[in-house]
């Protein structure tokens, strides 16, 4: 279990041209408790992917700083997974072969990885599958492989940068429901960045909303709705319905702010 600390984190991204330089996120603190499940929102460009990035390790921030646990991230690591929106697998192994990757690199031995990888195969509904390459699945199960190879090192913290933004709706909702099935299972902590209102009221414990440039965090909303949370909660929950329109309305401020 992992809990993420994001500490007045300012991220300018300087360019030679002053005209050009960036502030990407601007004083940003929140806290992801331990197997918190957390959604991030806000208009194109706010600062989502950098601030994700940070917490995953890829970049530094300019000033702050972010901590796993009370400890400085200051590099990637095993412990905090990200699932991108182009799958990132390596097209010239195998299905079962992704999956197996992160294992390898942890030094886990042959029968335990066969073991792991049937494992988070099955979970996300690819058994029979493994010798697939991934140019031979479509787009839903390319992404579950994904989730399959992000999970099978047992990560503590998995990151997602607009996972499902590639797929059409109906297989979006799919595995909407099955990265919620996965979990309630395992309890990890997660965040999940995304353009969805509805996904992120679907999946969340909580949602920050961030402001158009430079990203701040403009609100934080507690999702107050009973797990394990069934999909006809999507249309049918005055909670579900009444938390969409108030994320949609402070979503729309910023959104109008931005082009304005
Ligand atoms: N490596 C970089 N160098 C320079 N500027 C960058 C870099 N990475 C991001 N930016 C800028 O920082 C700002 C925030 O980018 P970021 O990708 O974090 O936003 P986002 O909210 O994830 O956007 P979107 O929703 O469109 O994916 C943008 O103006 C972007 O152009």
């Amino acid at each position: 279990m992992s809990e993420i600390s994001v500490r007045n984190l300012t991220k300018i991204f300087e360019s030679q041209n002053p005209f050009e330089r960036v502030v990407a996120l601007d004083n940003v603190s929140c806290e992801i408790p331990s197997g918190q499940f957390l959604c991030i929102i806000g208009p194109s460009g706010c600062g989502k992917s950098t601030l994700l990035h940070a917490i995953a390790g890829f970049v530094q921030g300019t000033s702050g700083e972010t901590l796993q646990d009370g400890k400085a991230i200051k590099q990637p690591g095993p412990d905090r997974i990200v699932i991108f929106q182009e799958y990132g697998l390596f097209p010239w192994l195998t299905v079962a072969e992704n999956v197996e990757f992160g294992l390898l690199a942890k030094g886990v031995p042959a029968a335990e990885r066969k073991k792991i990888v049937q494992h988070y195969l099955d979970l996300v509904k690819l058994g029979g599958f493994e010798h697939r390459y991934p140019h031979e699945l479509s787009g839903g199960m390319r992404q579950r492989v994904s989730i399959a190879r992000a999970l099978a090192p047992d990560p503590e913290v998995v990151l997602m940068d607009e996972p499902f933004a590639a797929l059409d709706s109906l297989t979006r909702d799919v595995l909407q429901e099955e990265i919620l099935r996965i979990w309630e299972k395992t309890r990890k902590t997660f965040v999940l960045i995304t353009h969805n209102i509805e996904e992120a009221v679907f999946l969340g414990d909580r949602v920050i909303v961030m402001t158009a440039r430079p990203g701040r965090i403009k609100a934080q909303i507690d999702v107050d709705i009973a797990r394990p949370r069934d999909p006809s909660i999507r249309t049918s929950h005055p909670r579900f319905l009444e938390t969409k329109e108030r994320l949609s309305q402070l979503l729309r401020t910023e959104i109008i702010r931005e082009v304005a």
